[in-house]
């Protein structure tokens, strides 16, 4: 059984819909979708990870870090356009309480400033759980933000629709299951990591991208993250293309876990865009073993190569 952070409607529904057909089960927040999987009561779950305007999402990369090891297993990308919905019978000119979830309030600020300058806006845990409640007669919110799915499901009235002030955003999810077996290497696939350093010095971020620069790996994404324990400790979460069966990627790994701190392994997966990864010469799978076998002959007697 999958799971998603739900409730039904929420952008991160849509994102399991669109890979998966399978009855699924909505999990009120990130945490607790991924705490279903560690606990065993579902087998992978989907949650949102990075959005194209706002970035990471915190909590999801938090959550993954914290507790018991969990692994990413795909990814999906999907594009991400919002409506403002109300209770039937509440205008646009009538919105005075606006209720939606952080990552689409950054991606409608212009928006609602420029139609809805007095209104007032909440944080909800998502965007269909906002929706849900707007559609509460006793609730104080009358309109949320939400994709056009979840404003059919809690019989809203759509009152506008592609309101984003990016068009073209794009969402990034990720399956997340528990660790096992990592999937097949697909030529097409990137590699999540986060990387702690030994202690705070000049250069120390300078020798974790090395670890990638020099054999070949080009990242797709870093981000720094605080550690929690003080300010200003921070590790670094990493997208890498390729695959950990990927030579170039099995020694980058190598070389990480002998300057750092730690290593948390974050799933190699297959990359949802299918874009194949530009290999330097000298860093294909071909070109380590070449090598490797030329090593060996360097102590064959007579000069034997
Ligand atoms: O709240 C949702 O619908 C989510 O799935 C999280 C989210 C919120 C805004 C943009 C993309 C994903």
């Amino acid at each position: 059984m999958l799971g998603y952070f739900g409730p039904a409607g929420t952008f991160t529904h849509q994102a399991l819909l669109s890979v998966s057909d399978e009855e699924a089960v909505a999990l009120p927040s990130v945490a607790q979708a991924l705490d279903a999987v560690r606990s065993g009561q579902i087998d992978g779950a989907v949650v949102p990870i990075e959005n194209s305007v706002e970035g990471g999402v915190s909590a999801t990369l938090d959550e993954l870090i914290a507790g018991d090891p969990l692994v990413i297993v795909g990814e999906i990308v999907i594009p991400v356009t919002f409506g403002l919905y109300t209770r039937p019978g509440t205008r646009l000119e009538d919105v005075r309480h606006v209720l939606t979830h952080g990552h689409a309030l950054a991606q409608v600020r212009q928006w609602l400033s420029r139609e809805l300058p007095e209104a007032l806006v909440t944080a909800a845990g998502s965007t269909a759980g906002a929706a849900l409640e707007v559609a509460d007669p006793g609730s104080r919110h009358d309109a949320a933000v939400c994709a056009r799915v979840a404003g059919k499901i809690y019989g809203l009235d759509e009152v506008a629709y592609g309101i984003e002030d990016n068009p073209g955003a794009v969402t990034r999810f990720v399956m997340v299951g528990r660790p096992g077996p990592v999937p097949s290497r697909t030529g097409r696939d990137k590699t999540t990591l986060v990387a702690y350093m030994h202690e705070d010095r000049s250069g120390a971020l300078l020798e974790i991208l090395e670890q990638f620069a020099v054999r070949g790996v080009n990242l797709t994404r870093i981000e720094s993250r605080p550690t929690k324990t003080f300010l200003g400790s921070y590790c670094f979460a990493i997208d890498a293309e390729g695959h950990l069966h990927d030579r170039r990627v099995t020694e980058a790994l190598l070389g990480l876990h002998r300057i750092c701190r730690d290593v948390i392994f974050l799933g190699s997966y297959a990359r949802a865009d299918k874009q194949p990864p530009d290999v330097p010469m000298g860093f294909s799978d071909a070109d380590f073993h070449s090598a490797t076998q030329w090593l060996a002959t360097l102590e064959r007697p007579n000069g034997d190569r």
